[in-house]
């Protein structure tokens, strides 16, 4: 369960996350949408304790996420799936941050196979297309075996092999009862992956709502987004 209350950011006089408050359930995949510099990101940082909030707060497992003791195994994050160090293999970047976290190298084993990395776990991360590099960095979500997973647009560089294999995990993570929170801006396939979804524009709460009541007054999601949003994208700050 994560919960977000009265979170709010400010950069300067600028207010990239506005007072806002959703929960996001286990077991169901939540979607996270709006256009771009919603604030969609700055939230995923907030929830990670990647920066602290201007005021209100953010709980995953009821505690902010700094407090969270093992946080991997508790917590499987894809933020920037570039951040990786190029001159490491793919298997030694694993086996590093699982080393750090007490986690065996089994393990990382199996992480590798779950996303279709074992072949090219030897290989430079520096050398390694977008696409893998995004499958590298869910593989390290994955390591702790973790009860949420909270993605920032997984399928961001991925062919339509990967976009199936990532459907079909974050699927099956939430029907194991986890908790799944992910970005996307991609309409079509958030309304193929999401059970529940939250848009925010301009940093504040546009719908916290299933996927059925959004799209029940509409042909497609596409087009429920589209009408919910207008009128609310502005690109602050976007160059
Ligand atoms: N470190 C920062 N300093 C100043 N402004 C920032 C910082 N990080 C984000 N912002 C601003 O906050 C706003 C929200 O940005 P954010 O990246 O969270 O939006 P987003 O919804 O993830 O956008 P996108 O869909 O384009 O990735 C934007 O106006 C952005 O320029």
């Amino acid at each position: 369960m994560i919960e977000v209350s009265g979170l709010t950011k400010r950069y300067g006089p600028a207010t990239a996350v506005d007072d806002l408050s959703f929960q996001v359930r286990p077991g169901l995949v939540t979607g996270f949408l709006g256009p771009n510099g919603a604030g969609k990101t700055t939230t995923l940082r907030l929830i990670l304790g990647l920066e602290p909030p201007s005021a209100g707060r953010a709980l995953v497992h009821g505690r902010p996420y700094p407090e969270l003791r093992d946080p991997l195994l508790r917590v499987g994050a894809l933020l920037d799936a570039g951040a990786v160090q190029g001159d490491r293999s793919a298997r030694d970047h694993l086996r590093w941050l699982a080393a750090s976290n007490g986690i065996g190298p089994r393990r990382v084993a199996e992480v590798l196979e779950l996303s279709g990395l074992t072949g090219v776990a030897r290989r430079r991360v520096g050398r390694f297309s977008l696409g893998m590099r995004q499958r590298l960095g869910i593989a390290a979500a994955l390591l702790g075996d973790p009860e949420v997973l909270v993605f920032d647009e997984p399928v961001n560089g991925l062919d339509p092999e990967g976009v199936r294999w990532i459907r079909d995990l974050l699927r099956a993570r939430a029907t194991e009862g986890r908790t799944v929170l992910v970005s996307s801006h991609l309409i079509s396939e958030m309304a193929l992956t999401a059970d529940h979804l939250i848009v925010v524009a301009r940093g504040r709460l546009l719908a916290d709502t299933p996927l059925a009541g959004l799209t029940a007054r509409f042909p497609t999601l596409e087009d429920a987004y589209l009408s919910l949003t207008s009128g609310h994208v502005d690109y602050r700050g976007v160059a």
